[in-house]
């Protein structure tokens, strides 16, 4: 629990809205709102249950915004994402985000004042400082200005020898481009050597096959890139990392996100860095999810998931830190944005049962970021978080389907059961199926999303509750890159340019059930409403009013 006395947690009643309605609360991942057309897979998709809410009931229905600053990211040009989206769902503010911070901190000039570079700036004189992270400019986990600002920063504060450790991306990015983000990296590599300092890329591998693996969903990921990073140890070795990415993306013919992990080597075919004892490690990605695991092979001295073979003794740090309550990692460039007062804590401090599910590969977004990056439960008694074991190895293509059913299953359980006041559920399929590009998989993806929510509001219908359906922000309503004008664009080769990414769109959000009080419905006055102001939302239909300092509700409750 939080230090603050009781009392403060206390929320005022809210004047027309009761208590005690059984709440579903589900996130759509990658769910967005845009032209209905044949790359629009949710428009495609046979989705009964989200259409009746946009059809039926259009004061109960309407849209929010879910990227740039609605979000707390730098610019209206950065499309939404799962963790300052559930961020901003759980928070109910907007906090400046990751991204930004560490952009504030690299252009002040700050982040080489701090304690996480003086811990690493121990290695200058003598050891290796080695940067590993994903390369691209999704800005989603990472960003490659930002690791360019922070190399040239560097090799500025005296470090002698650096090594890149890179992940490459096509998954916030288009396939294909990791080319071009290797060969800037290379040119800003290049221009270190001029300067005296020893700078070059050591390793590398595709994100989704090498480290960037989240909520422990399979440590065989993080493994090879540890055999690659740290031991310098791969399945293929190249003397030049432009060359190693084309050529892998030839044969065995992976993409980028896929890419097996390769080592760079000198004219020996030795591994040019290995990571040794009093080198310092950087994981240069902000976002926390799918660095943790990584965190915790570098940092912990007792760790038993995978044979790590050997353990360098080395400065470790972290863009950010990760964890904030296992404090992980210790050391970090840059302070996290602190997400206090999250809805989650102070509804358990006022007496609402919480049950939270999802698979693996989501299970943290309806936890972790949900209570502002933050492992566990407030409240052992009154919260209960299942996590429904994701499918390992495969591309969520081959099983579009997912584990939406059992998701939706365990929530109508939960929800029958009349032990909990909200059930709050992520079903991942728009997003981890729109992830890989594949048009027909991602409708049979969005219709799976569909049925999962049908059977959760036909449980809230049957106790008498409410539900909020929303989503986090869009995937799998746009699958192609498109000009200006909004035409689908097309690659040299004349090929569909497909969109794996997240877009900017605009997120749905329906209210209903049969516990909904008589004309409540969305207020017009907060048209610019966001992501962030659905909490106030939710804990007026707890009968609670939110706290000031949260973005607003977006509902009234008009007398008829
Ligand atoms: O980590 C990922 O899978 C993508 O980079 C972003 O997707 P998410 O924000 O929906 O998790
Ligand atoms: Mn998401
Ligand atoms: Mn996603």
């Amino acid at each position: 629990m939080g230090s603050k006395g009781q009392n403060a947690w206390k929320l005022a009643d809210h004047p027309k809205l009761p208590k005690g309605k059984t709440i579903a609360m589900v996130v759509l991942d990658g769910w967005g709102e845009a032209r209905p057309d044949e790359y629009n897979c949710i428009h495609v998709a046979d989705t009964p249950t989200m259409d009746s809410f946009k059809t039926t009931a259009p004061e109960k229905w309407r849209l929010i915004k879910a990227h740039g600053s609605a979000v707390g990211l730098p610019s209206e040009d950065d499309m939404g994402n799962s963790e300052v989206g559930h961020n901003a769902l759980g928070a109910g503010r907007i906090f400046a985000q990751g991204a930004k911070l560490v952009d504030s901190a690299l252009a002040s000039g700050k982040i080489y004042g701090g304690e996480g570079f003086k811990y690493i700036k121990q290695s200058f004189d003598n050891g290796t400082l080695h940067l590993i992270g994903l390369l691209s400019d999704g800005g989603v986990h990472s960003r490659l200005d930002q690791l360019l600002l922070l190399l040239k920063g560097a090799a500025e504060q005296g470090a002698k020898r650096i090594r890149v450790h890179f992940l490459t991306d096509g998954r916030d990015v288009l396939d294909g481009s990791s080319v071009g983000f290797v060969e800037t990296l290379e040119k800003d590599l290049s221009n270190l050597r001029e300067k005296g300092v020893d700078a070059q890329i050591a390793s590398g591998g595709g994100r989704m096959y090498v480290t960037m693996d989240r909520y422990e969903n399979d440590w065989n990921v993080v493994k090879r890139g540890w055999d690659a990073q740290v031991l310098g140890e791969a399945p293929y070795k190249f003397r030049s990392a432009v060359e190693a990415v084309k050529k892998l993306r030839e044969e065995p013919k992976a993409n980028d996100q896929y890419l097996p992990p390769f080592v760079i080597v000198d004219e020996s075919g030795n591994p040019v860095g290995p990571v040794k004892d009093g080198d310092a490690v950087v994981t240069f990605n902000f976002r926390a999810d799918r660095m943790t695991m990584l965190a915790k092979a570098l940092e912990y001295a007792d760790f038993d998931k995978f044979d790590r073979v050997r353990v360098p003794k080395i400065y470790y740090a972290g863009m950010l830190q990760y964890d904030g309550e296992l404090k992980l990692p210790s050391h970090y460039l840059v302070s996290p944005p602190e997400i206090e007062r999250t809805s989650g804590e102070y509804l358990v401090h006022n007496g609402v049962r919480t049950f939270a599910c999802s698979e693996t590969v989501k299970f943290g977004h309806v936890t972790f970021f949900w209570n502002g990056n933050r492992s566990g439960c407030f409240n052992e008694e009154m919260e209960e978080y299942v996590e429904i074991p994701s499918d390992v190895g495969i591309t969520f293509n081959v099983q579009p389907k997912m584990k939406a059913l059992e998701i939706a299953e365990k929530a109508r359980d939960a929800i029958l059961s009349g032990k909990f006041d909200q059930i709050r559920v992520n079903l991942p399929n728009g997003d981890m199926v729109g992830h890989t590009g594949d048009i027909e998989a991602t409708v049979v993806a969005c219709k799976a999303a569909d049925e999962a929510v049908k059977t959760i509001i036909d449980a809230i219908e049957q106790v008498g509750g409410i539900y909020v359906i929303t989503a986090d922000h869009g995937n799998a309503e746009d699958m192609v890159k498109r000009d200006k004008s909004g035409a689908p664009q097309l690659d040299k080769g004349g090929k569909l340019q497909i969109l794996t990414s997240h877009t900017l769109k605009p997120v749905p959000i329906a209210i209903g059930g049969p516990g909904l009080k008589a004309g409540t419905r969305f207020r017009n006055d907060v048209p610019t409403g966001g992501l962030a102001n659905v909490a106030a939302t939710v804990m007026n239909l707890h009968g609670f009013i939110a706290p000031d300092d949260y973005e607003p509700t977006l509902i009234e409750v008009v007398d008829n």
